[in-house]
Order: structure tokens, then C-alpha cells, then sequence
């Protein structure tokens, strides 16, 4: 494919000593700077919402219509969806939307999916009907449906995972449903479908929350690195590549398929589980010794209560301790860390499951308590960020600001300026719940944090916002044109506040200071 900014080339990862590499990759074709815009697409080939996403976000533009409050001022006011007649299955939040749906191809399905009725079917097998149904009238381009087959299905790996059966079972539901056997045989299916399941990345919203999956016919040949120089936002359809770092021309453009600041063994267990590759990133080639490894102290020097409180947990299960994605060595000791570890990422994955908001509370707080009380878990360390992360966005649900900002501070003045890059996404929507919680607590005049104006902070962080998002976003989105119309607001509030220019500027360089160095906590 031939395109002025990157071009698919073979990866320069190789695999083994004769030189073989991992197949192709993604180069840039000049020099980016960091936050610089590389190459957009207007709508992934294939997108499936999940199914509780289906009932409240928009199957064409990926509005999602819940909570337009909060941080998500992007989605207008009033925004709604509305089941398709036909199907009932897929809603559209305009008739534009359904429209547009309709003549991608969704006209070909919409009778066999009402025959469905209300049983629930998998996103993957949704979007693979998708596919093959515009396929088969011809409604997807040669050079995408080419792009997409070039993909490793990785059989081999799903059948010695146990997962082909499923595979082949979901297959050939997708073709009946499809109506499509007349032009795909029940193995091309079964192929398409494990290249959906292997290679499909998350769909998701400009302030990350997930939707479904999706593959971009040219994105997809992206490789993944623990240590990446870009990344992929969207705005509704349209998926962004943008730079993290400086790329050189002829350098390949590396994402992340995963969170990378997991430590080195859980990245590498969950590489090998759901994508089928040992990682040769240089990060991962450097072995277990980065800052994501690290604790406070050496393993056999932890404190006596928490070797303690470790030797109860191995003696109650020590499945978590045994579990290669927490390895950390084969010592007592070392296997003490692994068993909290393995309890610490279990919390943080029952607080994701768990319906119940204080139950979820509850578990983050504990979890958070036992990294402190443990003397060992730096504040960078997994899941202790992660957890602290999902904590403020169960507090902020719960209307408990105090004990959110309380949270957002710490984050702000620990993990947040060492996790994520100045342009990284989600360093971007940190800081923007952080600046809307800022903006609520200075409409309560209540004095959150001595000596500090939650007004200017909230002014400050959205100014700062403003200026990444542009070139993150596109200065066009929904996402950065709710930034700046927050900016624009916040700041003809405190121009009554600060009436001179010097006094505001005074204010605004005080704060910025508070905001890249240590926050009051
Ligand atoms: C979505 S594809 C990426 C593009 C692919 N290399 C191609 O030829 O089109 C994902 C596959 O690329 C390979 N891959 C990507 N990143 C890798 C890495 N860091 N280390 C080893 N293999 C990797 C794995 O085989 C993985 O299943």
C-alpha cells in the first residue's frame, strides 16, 4: 500500500539468529516528533460493540450514550439511541447513523439477525457476519479484504489451547446466520473468525472506555512493544495513529497491545495467552530489571509482617504464587512476592467484575492498604496505580469528591508524571477527570487544599489538556473541541476572579508549578 507518511515493510524484529523476522510492520516514511500526527483512518473494517454496549451506544458512529456528564462532554447533551425496526439488535443515535449502517452493508444482514431474535451472540461473531456479508456484495475494497486475510489466524495455537472447537461451533453459526455458505466454505470461516479472536485490538471511546473490538485493515500490520513510540486513539470511527516519542524516517512505529507498565512477566504471560507471541521487544529482550520490576526493597529485606502475612497466603492458596504471570523467582522469599502479587491483581481484576460499588470500593481501598502496608510496592508498581486509577472512577460514581481528589493528588504527584508519556492517552484523561473534579469541588467554595485555588488548578490542567489534545485528537474532534470550550468557560469564570492579567498569570505559573512537581497531598 503506498502512503505518503508510513509505509508496510518487513519487521525489523527478528526472531531468530538466521535473521527471520515476525512477519510486517509499520514504518514512518519522515521524521515525527513526539505528539505528532502520523496517519488517520476513517473507520476500522470491522467493529463489534460489546453486548452491553449494543443497547446504549450507537452502531455506526460509536457514540456511547451513558453518562454524558463528568468527563464525557464530548457526547451532546440528549444524545439517544434507537433500536433498528428490523433487527431490534443494533441502535442508531441518528437516522443518518442508520442510514449510513444500512448501506454498508447492515440491509444484507438485518433480516437473518431478527430471525435471532433476543439470544445473545458474541461480538466476534457479530463482526465476522459483518464481514462476510459485505464481502459476499461486494462491499468491501480488494486491498482491505487482502490486508485482513494476510493476518495470522493462528490455528495451531487455538487448537493446542483447546479453543479451536469453540472456534469451528461459533463458525458455523456465523454462516448460517450470515447466509453466506454459498460463498464461503465452513473452514475459511473458522479461519476468519480465530484472525478476528487473534488480531482484533479494543474499540473504545476518546477517554479510553471500551466498546467492542476492532481491526483496521492497515493498523493491524502495527507490531506491539512494551516500550511503544505511538499509539491509537479514536473519535468516534476514526482511529488515529499518533507518535509517543521521536520516530526517525525508516524506523518501524511500534504500539501496545496490552498495558505495558505491567511488570515484565505478567506482559509476557498475557502476550503469550491472547496474542500467541513470546514478546522480542527490546524492552522484553532486556529482561525482568525496568522500573516496572522493581520493589522498595530486596525480596529477602521485606518487613517480618509482611513475609508473615505472605506465608498465609501461600498456606490458604498458593495457585496465584505458581502462576507464571506473577513469577518473580524461585526463593522463599521470592515466591512470598509473587503469592501478593497474585493477590493484589486478583482484587484489582474482582473490582472490575463486581457489580456493587462500594464492594468495589472496598476491594481497591484494601488493595491499596496492603501495597502501603507491605513496605515494598513502589507507587509506579502494578496494579497499585491501576487500582488507584479504578478507585477515583468508582468514587467519582459514588459522589464521594473529597476522597476522589484525595486520590487524584496522589496519582498526580506519584504515578501519573513517571507511568505515561506527556502525550499519552490516558495521561491525558487522567488529568481531564482530574481538571472536571477540580472545576466541581471550587463550585462548592469549600477550601479542599490549603492555598490552593481548585478553580485555577481545575483552568490550569484543562489549558494543559488543551494544547496535547489538539494534536492528539485533531484539533477538529469532539473530544478537543469540548476542551476547549471547558477552557473557554473555566476562564471567563476566573477572569472575574483575578481581574488583572498579571494577577491571573501569577496564579496560572503558581499553579502549573504544583501541577509538574509535588502536589499538596
Ligand atoms: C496484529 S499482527 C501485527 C502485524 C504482523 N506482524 C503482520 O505481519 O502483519 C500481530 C502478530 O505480529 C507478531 N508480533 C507483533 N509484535 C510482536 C513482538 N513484539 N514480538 C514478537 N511478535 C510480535 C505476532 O506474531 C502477532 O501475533
Amino acid at each position: 500500500m503506498s502512503h505518503p507518511r508510513f509505509y508496510i515493510a518487513r519487521s525489523s524484529i527478528c526472531v531468530n539468529a538466521a535473521g527471520e523476522t515476525i512477519g510486517d510492520g509499520v514504518f514512518a516514511r519522515c521524521n515525527y516528533e513526539p505528539g505528532d500526527f502520523i496517519a488517520s483512518r476513517p473507520r476500522p473494517v470491522l467493529a463489534s460493540l460489546e453486548t452491553e454496549r449494543l443497547n446504549d451506544t450507537c452502531a455506526n458512529c460509536f457514540v456511547w450514550t451513558q453518562g454524558s456528564g463528568g468527563s464525557r462532554l464530548y457526547v451532546k447533551e440528549g444524545t439517544k439511541v434507537q433500536a433498528c425496526g428490523g433487527c431490534k439488535r443494533f441502535r442508531y443515535c441518528s437516522k443518518a447513523c442508520q442510514k449510513e449502517a444500512w448501506h454498508r452493508g447492515h440491509k444484507h444482514e438485518c433480516k437473518n439477525l431478527r430471525s435471532i431474535g433476543g439470544r445473545e451472540v458474541p461480538k466476534a461473531v457479530l463482526g465476522c457476519m459483518e464481514l462476510l456479508v459485505r464481502k459476499k456484495h461486494g462491499l468491501i475494497s480488494d486491498e482491505d479484504w487482502e490486508m485482513l486475510c494476510s493476518l495470522d489466524a493462528h490455528i495451531e495455537d487455538f487448537k493446542r489451547n483447546g479453543k479451536y472447537g469453540n472456534i469451528e461451533l461459533m463458525a458455523m453459526g456465523t454462516s448460517q446466520f450470515s447466509l453466506t455458505q454459498d460463498t464461503f466454505d465452513k473452514d475459511f470461516v473458522a479461519e476468519m473468525y480465530a484472525r478476528i479472536l487473534a488480531n482484533s485490538l479494543t474499540l473504545i471511546t476518546p477517554t479510553l472506555d471500551p466498546l467492542g473490538i476492532m481491526i483496521d485493515s492497515t493498523f493491524c500490520h502495527l507490531n506491539h512493544s512494551c516500550e511503544p513510540n505511538a499509539c491509537l486513539v479514536m473519535d468516534g470511527p476514526v482511529i488515529r495513529l499518533v507518535a509517543l516519542d521521536s520516530i526517525n524516517k525508516d524506523e518501524e512505529i511500534y504500539i501496545s497491545y496490552i498495558d505495558p507498565t505491567n511488570p515484565s512477566t505478567r506482559r509476557q504471560n498475557e502476550l503469550k495467552e491472547r496474542w500467541f507471541f513470546d514478546c522480542k521487544c527490546t524492552k522484553c529482550r532486556e529482561g525482568p530489571t525496568q522500573k516496572e520490576d522493581v520493589f522498595l526493597v530486596n525480596p529477602e529485606d521485606a518487613p517480618e509482617k509482611c513475609k508473615e502475612y505472605a506465608d498465609s497466603l501461600l498456606q490458604r492458596d498458593d495457585s496465584p504464587a505458581n502462576d507464571p504471570a506473577n513469577y518473580i523467582g524461585d526463593s522463599l522469599d521470592e515466591r512470598r512476592l509473587a503469592a501478593l502479587q497474585g493477590e493484589l491483581f486478583n482484587a484489582y481484576e474482582e473490582q472490575q467484575r463486581t457489580d456493587d460499588l462500594q464492594h468495589a470500593i472496598r476491594i481497591c481501598n484494601n488493595a491499596i492498604d496492603l501495597c502501603s502496608s507491605s513496605g515494598l510496592w513502589p507507587e509506579r508498581r502494578q496494579p497499585l496505580p491501576a487500582l488507584r486509577d479504578d478507585l477515583i472512577v468508582h468514587l467519582l460514581e459514588a459522589q464521594e469528591y473529597d476522597q476522589a481528589w484525595a486520590h487524584c493528588s496522589r496519582q498526580c504527584s506519584n504515578s501519573m508524571l513517571v507511568l505515561y508519556n506527556h502525550y499519552h492517552p490516558i495521561k491525558i484523561v487522567q488529568r481531564w477527570r482530574m481538571a472536571m473534579l477540580a472545576q466541581y469541588l471550587a463550585s462548592t467554595n469549600k477550601e479542599t487544599v490549603p492555598g490552593v485555588d481548585m478553580a485555577m488548578t481545575a483552568f490550569t490542567l484543562v489549558h494543559e489538556i488543551e494544547l496535547v489534545s489538539k494534536r492528539i485528537y485533531g484539533l477538529d474532534s469532539a473530544f478537543s473541541r469540548s476542551v476547549q470550550e471547558k477552557a473557554a468557560e473555566i476562564q471567563g469564570e476566573l477572569s472575574k476572579k483575578y481581574v488583572s492579567k498579571e494577577d491571573f498569570t501569577a496564579a496560572f505559573s503558581k499553579h502549573k508549578d504544583l501541577l509538574a512537581g509535588k502536589w499538596p497531598n
